[in-house]
């Protein structure tokens, strides 16, 4: 059946094109963005979410969304997606880092001219008649020292453009290289630093717990006197009530506000004040960027929902779409390395070490990692998958560490997992074959070549006769029927194990049986998903 996805926010219509080009069914309804409960009522009918900032991803959507494999936004902040809730249920969300920063940043350079220049208010007070040429008096930018909270995609292409006017930047990003800053060509201070020296700020970073309020009272106190405040990212940055005493005081000579604390902003303590220069979020409204994010959003999620590649995922590795085709059999692989561990593991698990070996060094590790602790985790929570299984490995204290090993043996590359619980360890390592169907290689560190079945019983014994007719004749007594047989020890007389293939499940009343022999030491039926 064809993925379904519903636009719920309005997109440019080149987007729906594309889902349908790529055999996606696809339902625009923009005005479902703001009908919460009419969203609540659909969204468990499709498979794909693309939205841009009306429609609020919630955790109750995120219940109801049950087929839900992927939000796309277009656009770059997803401060409007509950992205724990949106992992703990598995669920991708994607969004467009790059398609409408420039845009972006030029509507700041346009705040930053209007509140120098007051244009909007000059604009107004000249269609009303009133010439009022000595009430309007700006200032010029050029020499006047720009300061850039955060220096990312946009806040760096506003720091050239305003070089190229001819301003000083400083810029504060903690994360901000000095190479970076100085390719830049902007001077990289504190935050206090830049608060001191600055004419007119910026703001370019995301809402987080750190920059929350990072313009207050106390960081206006700190300001030059007449200093102009641009926020063309997000509305919380700026603490609203401190900004309209700051541009009482006199202390703050104007204000340029794309974004508000409650959006939609119909009404606000900012509105009406002199030189405050305030648009409706339009920071990434023109018709290029528009554009480049609803392509852009729409090739990633048909992407993922026809293909499997993951572009631009807030909470899951990238797999691009070159790469989906070999990396898929890697992916089973390292599931089902995961899944045997945590079908035959019934303590708690402390410590998970996944060890590449040789070809599977090159391959993106992350996305490997993810899978292998999926398959790990699933015996106890069926619906976790690559997106949720990190989340859920952190949330139970999984200590997780990876090794990379330059090819050590026969194959070409393998995966080994060891699981430490507060029992015991636990290896098994794997690779996949040239017909691209993972292999049991090595489990208990014991040798073998073991292909994956969806029903198998794995036992481990003692290394004496007679164990292949025990099994073979309990088995017999109770119709089950085995399918094919692998055994592996790792000395005559030492630890054995063994791998049954089935073809139905291992009945219960069976494993007793088993288990009451004193020769098996113990037997545990595995299933597998050997779907491709
Ligand atoms: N108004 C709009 O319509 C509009 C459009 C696009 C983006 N945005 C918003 O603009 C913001 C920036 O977007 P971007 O694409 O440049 O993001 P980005 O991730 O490329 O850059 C953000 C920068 O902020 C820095 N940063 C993080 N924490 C910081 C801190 N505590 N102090 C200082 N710097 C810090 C990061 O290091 C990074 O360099 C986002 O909030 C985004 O949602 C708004
Ligand atoms: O979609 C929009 O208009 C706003 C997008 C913007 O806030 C973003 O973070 O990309």
């Amino acid at each position: 059946m064809a993925p379904r996805v519903l636009v719920s926010d309005k997109l440019s219509p080149t987007a729906v094109e594309i889902f349908k080009d790529r055999g996606i069914e696809v339902d625009y309804l923009p005005e479902l963005g703001k009908d919460k409960e009419k969203l609540l009522s659909v969204i468990d009918q499709y498979d794909g979410l693309a939205i841009r900032s009306a429609t609020k991803v919630t955790e109750k959507l995120i219940n109801n969304a049950t087929n839900l494999k992927v939000v796309g936004r277009a656009g770059i902040g997803v401060d409007n997606v509950d992205i724990p809730a949106a992992s703990r249920r598995g669920i991708i969300v994607m969004n467009t880092p790059f398609g409408n920063s420039i845009t972006t940043a030029e509507h700041a350079i346009a705040m930053l001219f209007a509140v120098a220049r007051q244009i909007p208010e000059a604009n107004a007070s000249t269609h009303d008649g009133k010439w009022e040429k000595n009430r309007f008096m700006g200032v010029e930018i050029t020499g006047k020292t720009l300061g850039v909270i955060g220096c990312g995609n946009i806040g760096s292409v506003v720091a050239m453009r305003a070089i190229g006017l001819k301003m000083h930047v400083v810029a504060f990003d903690p994360f901000l290289s000095a190479e970076r800053a100085s390719e830049l060509g902007v001077e990289k201070v504190e935050l206090d630093e830049l608060f001191k020296r600055a004419d007119f700020i910026t703001l370019h970073t995301p809402l987080t717990d750190k920059t929350r309020g990072v313009i207050d009272k106390d960081a206006i106190a700190k300001m030059k006197k007449g200093v102009r405040i641009i926020n063309c990212a997000r509305g919380g940055l700026v603490v609203e009530a401190d900004l309209v005493e700051g541009l009482k005081s006199g202390k703050v000579a104007g204000a340029g506000i794309d974004v508000f604390e409650t959006e939609p902003a119909t009404e606000n303590p900012l509105f009406n004040m002199p030189n405050v220069v305030c648009t409706p979020h339009l920071g990434a409204s023109t018709s290029e960027a528009q554009e480049n994010v609803a392509i852009q959003v729409a090739e990633q999620m048909a992407d993922y929902l026809t293909k499997g590649a993951v572009t631009n995922a807030i909470n899951m590795p990238s797999i691009s779409a070159e790469e989906a085709p070999r990396l898929k059999p890697f992916i089973k692989l390292a599931e089902v390395l995961g899944a045997f561990v945590g079908q035959v593991t019934d303590e708690a698990i402390e410590e998970v070490e996944i060890l590449f070996d040789g070809s599977t060094t090159e391959m993106n590790r992350r996305a490997l990692i993810s899978a292998a602790l999926a398959g790990l985790i699933r015996p106890q929570v069926a619906d976790v998958n690559m997106v949720s299984a990190p989340i859920m490995a952190k949330e139970r204290g999984i200590i997780l560490s990876e090794v990379k090993r330059d090819k050590s043996g026969v194959f070409d590359g393998y995966i080994k997992l060891t699981v430490k619980t507060s029992e015991k360890t636990r290896t098994i390592a794997g690779t996949v074959f040239s017909d691209g169907k993972p292999r049991f290689i090595q489990i208990k560190g014991i040798n073998l070549d073991a292909e994956v079945g969806q029903h198998m019983l794995y036992t481990t014994n003692y290394d004496v006769p007679g164990i292949i007719g025990l099994l073979g004749s309990i088995c017999a007594k109770h119709q089950v029927n085995i399918a094919n047989f692998q055994l592996g020890r790792n000395r005559p007389g030492g630890d054995a194990i063994a791998l049954l293939y089935l073809d139905a499940p291992f009945p219960p009343e069976v494993l007793r049986e088993l288990r009451a022999t004193d020769v098996i030491l113990s037997a545990k039926p595995l299933s597998f998903d050997v779907a491709a």
